[in-house]
């Protein structure tokens, strides 16, 4: 197809997930236990991210580069072929999206394997790509674990592999991608600082703490779980974040005013506690939340809820600020100087986020420009317009989905040089 016809299936597909926005978020909080208000968010940005690319596909193309004698060159933006994608639980539709959007645009093929945790609404992505016109066999969905990964991963005919989840999944994909010569974006996970000055706006400082660490039940890899706050608004800042986090409304997430829904399973919320456990050990103070929530609601009360948790009196050695716990856990960290906080924030294999609340416009600049981060925050936290690119740097991966930036990796340069005049022959 040209990019214009590709363009029109990925607006007739976004059209189609507008329209059933409602059924997808509600299938999207079956699937994954996060509450239905953040569901449709997720399900707006995957439609923006299908309509963006739509609106890319028309446009790719190559450069006319002029030789001399009036020779010239060009080059031709073409598909990898068959792309793998490989996604994580917690954002399952949105994270399709995030890799078939570019893949389709620039036209390739994709077999995508969603996690065994949450495979169901992506079977509903597939099935509206066939109802907007996508080919059948373009993009297909192969369900399962590790293994079948794998066999994804080492199939001699898959030209391209994105990975979005764990590091240590994310180390064994890249060495089965070395081995096909096979490029790869990994998406990986975080353990982010947010940076507050005691300059900040207070009130938009203590929300964006909350956005930075209680999405998705605290399941988020770009989440800000260091929160750095300058010692001289740390006990005003401290209360205002453990009183809002304590009116979190935690329950039954098809609920319209639940803002808090169940964890992923049982064995990820026992390991959440377990860091919980081991930061008390460790001499961190539990502010608040931490423990098991047990719903009203009979038919919720083996559910995997817990009370979200403000941890204070962290210091940068325990595990709880060394590690991504990947659960509704924040840990609350003084900070004296902007040199010292920029030298810890940046004290980590993650590079994935960074944040920083401040009304000094030139100390935020300079902040974001020090940090060690692919995706960093002025006064906000976890926003995704899908126009901006979004990846990390270091351990949390590399390659870039979401905006212009992520075209690059999901197509190839072909160049053709082209003479005018004969050739002038070395025999
Ligand atoms: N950077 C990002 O955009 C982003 C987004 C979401 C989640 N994450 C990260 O994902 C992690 C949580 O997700 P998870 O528990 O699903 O991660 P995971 O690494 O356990 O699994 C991710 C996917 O890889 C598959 N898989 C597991 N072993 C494999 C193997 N050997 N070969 C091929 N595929 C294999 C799984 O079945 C799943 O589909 C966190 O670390 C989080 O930070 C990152
Ligand atoms: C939409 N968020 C909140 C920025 C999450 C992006 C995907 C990371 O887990």
């Amino acid at each position: 197809m040209s990019g214009m016809e590709r363009c029109r299936v990925m607006l007739e597909a976004a059209r189609i997930i507008r329209e059933q926005r409602e059924e997808i978020a509600t299938m999207e909080t079956i699937n994954n236990g996060k509450s239905i208000f953040e569901a449709r968010v997720d399900i707006d940005i995957s439609w923006q991210c299908l309509e963006y690319y739509a609106g890319l596909a028309g446009s790719l193309a190559g450069e006319h580069i002029q030789l001399p004698g009036g020779s010239f060159g060009y080059t031709r933006r073409e598909p990898l072929g068959v792309c793998v994608g490989i996604g994580a639980w917690n954002y399952p539709f949105q994270i399709a999206c995030w890799k078939s959007g570019p893949a389709l645009a620039c036209g390739n093929a994709m077999v995508y394997k969603p996690s065994p945790f949450t495979p169901i609404s992506v079977v509903r992505l597939a099935e509206i790509f066939t109802e907007a016109g996508v080919p059948k066999g373009l993009f297909n969905v192969v369900q399962g674990g590790a293994a079948t990964g794998q066999l994804l991963c080492q199939h001699p005919d898959v030209a391209k592999i994105s990975f979005t989840g764990s590091v240590p999944t994310g180390m064994k994909i890249m060495e089965m991608a070395a081995k096909g010569i096979k490029p790869v974006t990994l998406e990986l996970g975080g353990k982010s600082p947010l940076i507050i000055f005691s300059d900040a706006d207070l009130e938009n400082a203590v929300k964006g703490a909350l956005m930075a660490n209680f999405l998705t039940q605290g399941e988020v890899c770009c989440n800000g779980t260091r929160v750095f706050v300058e010692r001289k608004i740390l006990d005003t800042f401290t209360k205002e974040v453990v009183k809002r986090t304590q009116k979190i409304k935690i329950g039954d997430p098809l609920l319209e005013d639940t803002r808090m829904g169940a964890l992923i399973n049982r064995p990820h919320l026992n390991r959440v506690q377990g860091f919980i456990k081991q930061a008390k050990e460790q001499g961190a103070e539990v502010l608040c939340g931490g423990d098991l929530y047990v719903p009203d609601d009979p038919k919720l009360k083996n559910g995997y809820y817990m009370r979200p948790c403000v941890l204070g009196n962290c210091k940068d050695d325990m595990t709880c600020v060394k590690e991504e716990i990947f659960g509704p856990v924040m840990a609350i960290l003084p900070f004296d100087t902007e040199e010292e906080v920029l030298e810890r924030a940046n004290a980590t294999k993650f590079g994935l986020a960074g944040g920083v609340f401040t009304r000094d416009i030139q100390k935020a600049h300079r902040v974001v420009a020090a940090l060690k981060a692919g995706m960093c925050f002025i006064n906000n936290y976890n926003v995704s317009p899908v126009e901006l690119p979004f990846g990390g740097y270091k351990s949390s991966g590399f390659g870039r989905e979401n905006g212009r930036a992520a075209i690059e990796y999901y197509s190839q340069l072909k160049t053709v040089c082209v003479e005018m005049g004969d050739v002038e022959s070395a025999f």
